[in-house]
Order: C-alpha cells, then structure tokens, then sequence
C-alpha cells in the first residue's frame, strides 16, 4: 500500500461566514495559486493539533478545528488533503501572512472563484462550499 502523508486544510470562516484564502509565495510551481491554510502533519500528530499549530505558525493566529469535512483529495505523492472547517479563537489576532503566503482574502460566498485556487484544491473547495453555505436538508 502507499503511504500518505496528511496535509489538513483549514476553511476558517469569520462571524460574518467569509472564508479565508491564501495565496502561496512558494514554492515556484504552487506561488501565486490560492490554497486552504494548514500544513503537513508531524509523526505522531493529530490533524486537530498540526491544524492549529500551522494557523499559528503561517498566520499568527489561535484558532479551533470546528469539523472534519467528508473525503479526502490527493495532492501531489505523497500527500493527500483533508479539510476542517475552523475558527478564530476570542481575542485571536487577525491572521498575517507571515510565511508561505504573500496575501489573504476573507471571500464571501460570491466570491469564492474570484481567486485561481491550485487545481488540486477545487474540489474541496466546492465541499467547503457547500458544507459552509448550503442549507441543510431539511428532514421529512
Ligand atoms: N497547506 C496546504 N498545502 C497544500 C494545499 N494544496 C496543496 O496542493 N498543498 C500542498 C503544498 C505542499 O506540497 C503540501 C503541504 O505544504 P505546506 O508547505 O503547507 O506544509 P508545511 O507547512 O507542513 O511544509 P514545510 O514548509 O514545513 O515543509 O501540500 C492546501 O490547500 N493547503
């Protein structure tokens, strides 16, 4: 079997349900293409803990995992993403690009294809989506 490292994906939301976005600076081939914040996960680390270590690393931020969204999608090997929905922690700073990204965005539900996501982002963008914004079903 192949293994797969975990990258998590934070879709933090704010109060006003905007998502926030993330440009890449690096490397090369990912810079200028928009991305979930987070990162790998270390050995032995759970994707709650890596998830709220990188918003701190990446964007000076204390933030809480909310919920796993379903799925997974691969990345380049070895990587597969898996995305939370989260949130800024009372009193957090507002987040900074302070490595790996060169600017942010809080979109709103109208905006969330203004920015040109990685490829490999889109469709769980389009869960994040959905999960963040659509309605749920009502039961019968
Ligand atoms: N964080 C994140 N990485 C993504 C996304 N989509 C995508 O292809 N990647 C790739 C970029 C990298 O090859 C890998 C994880 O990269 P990273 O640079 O964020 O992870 P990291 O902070 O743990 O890495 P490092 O700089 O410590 O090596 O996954 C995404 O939405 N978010």
């Amino acid at each position: 079997m192949t293994e797969r490292t975990v990258v998590v994906g934070a879709a933090v939301l704010n109060d006003d349900g905007r998502l926030l976005a993330a440009r890449r600076s690096a490397p090369p081939d990912l810079a200028g293409r928009w991305e979930l914040p987070g990162g790998k996960l270390e050995p032995g680390e759970t994707p709650e803990h890596a998830l709220v270590r990188e918003l701190r690393e990446e964007l000076g931020v204390e933030a809480e995992p909310v919920a796993r969204i379903p799925g997974e999608w691969p990345l380049k090997p070895p990587y597969t993403l898996h995305v939370w929905t989260a949130r800024l922690l009372p009193g957090s700073a507002d987040p900074e690009p302070l490595e790996d990204h060169d600017e942010l965005r809080w979109l709103t539900q109208d905006e969330i294809w203004d920015v040109d996501w990685l490829d490999q982002d889109v469709p769980a963008v389009v869960e994040v989506a959905r999960h963040a914004w659509e309605a749920p079903a009502r039961e019968a």
